[in-house]
């Protein structure tokens, strides 16, 4: 069962990231739905994750997979009922699992009754105001804000998009059938804090709070992070600190460090609990191919501090690009050369692979970055099907190529659903090397050195140490730039990390010298290494192997 206690639960919990449309279909239409979701539960429970994040699940035309949300407080019809929805957060609740949701704050569909109304314009016939006119951002020349970046740079060629029925330009952030909401109006502030309770009332642990730079346009600026964005966002918490403590809201700020803190707002006047650490994400990948972990470690260590409540978000792939904006010109060009060689890789500002297939689909290499993630500060969020090595289908459009249907065993459409391939709403990978014959839940969990069990005791070693959760963090010199190594400490334990991101052994000597004396075990017990007698402490290390050592 769910404990109410402690409210930080986050702060030590592994996230689980899935899309309800392609998990699991539990009446056979081709579609995932929260029936079949929730009888994946014990899947779930038994992998070791704490917390589900699941993407968009209310009603919309899907024309960005549910992002363009046409009705804030309801389920897709393809998903099934509020009912269904409610048994679902109840069992998962009673396997001692969290759920939160993703709140799209910044826009709404443009078939939002909403936008629909606004677009009868500021005046109704009869000549009282249009109330619906203000929930977006209205323009006669488009021309405002020319400061603010275009975000999907493969779509769209402006901020603006003219509306026949209104004479006038709309403002959105993303695809123009996303009209960005007025969040200068206190209604629409309103109106998401109302959507916010309608879930939390429901049992809902928290949410992901979807592209939050954007809710503010202000001439003379780029249109992200802007102090009045941060004022509102307060609000959001304020409500959860009042009515629903020990709920979770994360950001989702793809900002540099220096901004992205901000996110986290202070200890007395605090905004969310978690937000992602974009930066590391594609310095991970990058270290592999230069077999230079260098930047890891300078990102990490431009990390501000962040409030006692805080905890980052960690991960190495979700359902969108892998995205490149947190990188330098020549970083993202080396990106592109070392994982994007097939132009249909790339999108907008990004790569559309998934983690098995970005990594050639070498188990070392998959493990290697998995096993640095899960130590790094930060709470680890893996999306689904990461966790068996699917692969992505480059035929679909936009970032669909990475949101296939998860593959639980070698039967029709990949035990997703019964109903044919065809009939899916993606159709599930089959291909030789990623397709469901061979990369499934069912053969994995048969397997004991299969990657989904080597995933469940990876977390389960983790969760037997706290200092991967809340230890300190301190970089260790290594004389070798191929190999990581860092400490997490609580006053209980030192854990040492180390990790060797060349594709060949490599030697090395860490200066070990605040740990004189002690003796480096590995967390599971089983090999004992020899002692810290000198500050310098030499090591040899098999290709993209890693250490996970406790000193005792
Ligand atoms: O709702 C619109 C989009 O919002 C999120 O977008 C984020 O992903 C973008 C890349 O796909 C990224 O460049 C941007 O900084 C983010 O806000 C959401 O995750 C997307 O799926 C969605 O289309
Ligand atoms: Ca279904």
């Amino acid at each position: 069962m769910i404990q109410t206690t402690p409210p930080e639960w986050y702060k030590s919990a592994v996230f689980y990231e899935l899309s309800v449309r392609t998990f699991a279909d539990g009446n056979g239409d081709g579609k995932g739905d929260f029936p079949g979701l929730t009888t994946k539960l014990d899947y779930l429970k038994n992998l070791g994750v704490d917390c589900l994040w699941l993407l968009p699940w209310y009603p919309s035309p899907l024309r960005d997979d549910g992002y363009d949300v046409a009705d804030y407080v309801n389920i897709h019809p393809d998903l099934g009922t509020l009912e269904d929805f409610k048994v679902f957060l109840r069992e998962a609740h009673a396997r001692g699992l969290r759920v939160i949701g993703d709140l799209v704050t910044n826009h709404t569909s443009s078939d939002h009754p909403w936008f629909q109304a606004a677009r009868r314009g500021p005046t109704l016939p009869d000549g009282a105001p249009n109330e619906y006119y203000n929930y977006y951002v209205w323009s006669d020349t488009g021309e405002e804000y020319p400061g603010a970046r275009i975000i999907f740079t493969d779509t769209e060629t402006s901020n603006w998009t003219f509306d026949e029925q209104t004479g006038q330009y709309y403002w959105h952030r993303f695809f123009s059938t996303q009209p960005d909401l007025n969040f200068d109006n206190p209604a629409v502030v309103e109106e998401l804090l109302a959507a916010a309770r309608f879930w939390l009332d429901l049992g809902l642990d928290g949410f992901r709070v979807d592209a939050v730079p954007y809710l503010i346009e202000r001439e003379g600026t780029n249109c992200e992070n802007l102090p009045e964005t941060h004022t509102i966002l307060k609000q959001m918490r304020q409500l959860v600190d009042q009515h629903y403590p020990g709920r979770l809201l994360l950001a989702e700020a793809n900002q540099w460090p220096e901004e992205v803190v901000e996110y986290f707002g202070s200890e007395t006047d605090p905004e969310f609990h978690m937000c992602f650490n974009f930066p590391v994400m594609p310095r991970l990948y990058m270290s592999l191919k230069r077999e230079d972990t260098t930047s890891i470690r300078e990102i990490m260590d431009r990390l501000p501090a962040i409030p006692s409540f805080g905890q980052w978000a960690t991960f190495l792939r979700n359902h969108d690009e892998l995205t490149l904006e947190m990188v330098t010109d020549d970083e993202r060009a080396f990106m592109y050369a070392a994982y994007a060689p097939d132009p249909r890789m790339r999108i907008n500002v990004g790569i559309r692979r998934r983690l098995a297939s970005l990594l050639d689909n070498d188990r070392r290499r998959i493990e290697l970055l998995n096993s640095v993630l899960l130590a790094l500060p930060g709470s680890p969020i893996l999306y689904y099907g990461d966790e068996i090595g699917m692969g992505d289908d480059l035929s679909l459009a936009d970032r669909n190529g990475v949101r296939t249907p998860m593959q639980w065993n070698a039967s029709l459409s990949g035990g997703f659903s019964s109903a044919s391939p065809e009939q899916c709403f993606y159709p599930p990978i089959e291909d030789p090397v990623y397709g469901f014959h061979r990369v499934n839940v069912q053969s994995q969990e048969q397997d004991p050195s299969s990657l989904l069990k080597w995933t469940a005791r990876q977390l389960e070693m983790r969760r037997q140490h706290p200092a991967f959760a809340s230890g300190d963090l301190n970089f260790v010199d290594s004389d070798n730039p191929a190999i990581l190594a860092f400490t997490r400490t609580t006053p209980d334990e030192t854990l040492l990390i180390v990790s060797n991101f060349a594709a060949n052994a490599q030697a090395c000597t860490l200066d070990l010298s605040a740990h004189h004396r002690r003796t480096p075990v590995t967390v599971s017990g089983a090999s004992h290494l020899p002692p810290i007698q000198e500050g310098r402490y030499p090591l040899v290390m098999g290709k993209y192997d890693y250490y996970w050592l406790r000193l005792n």
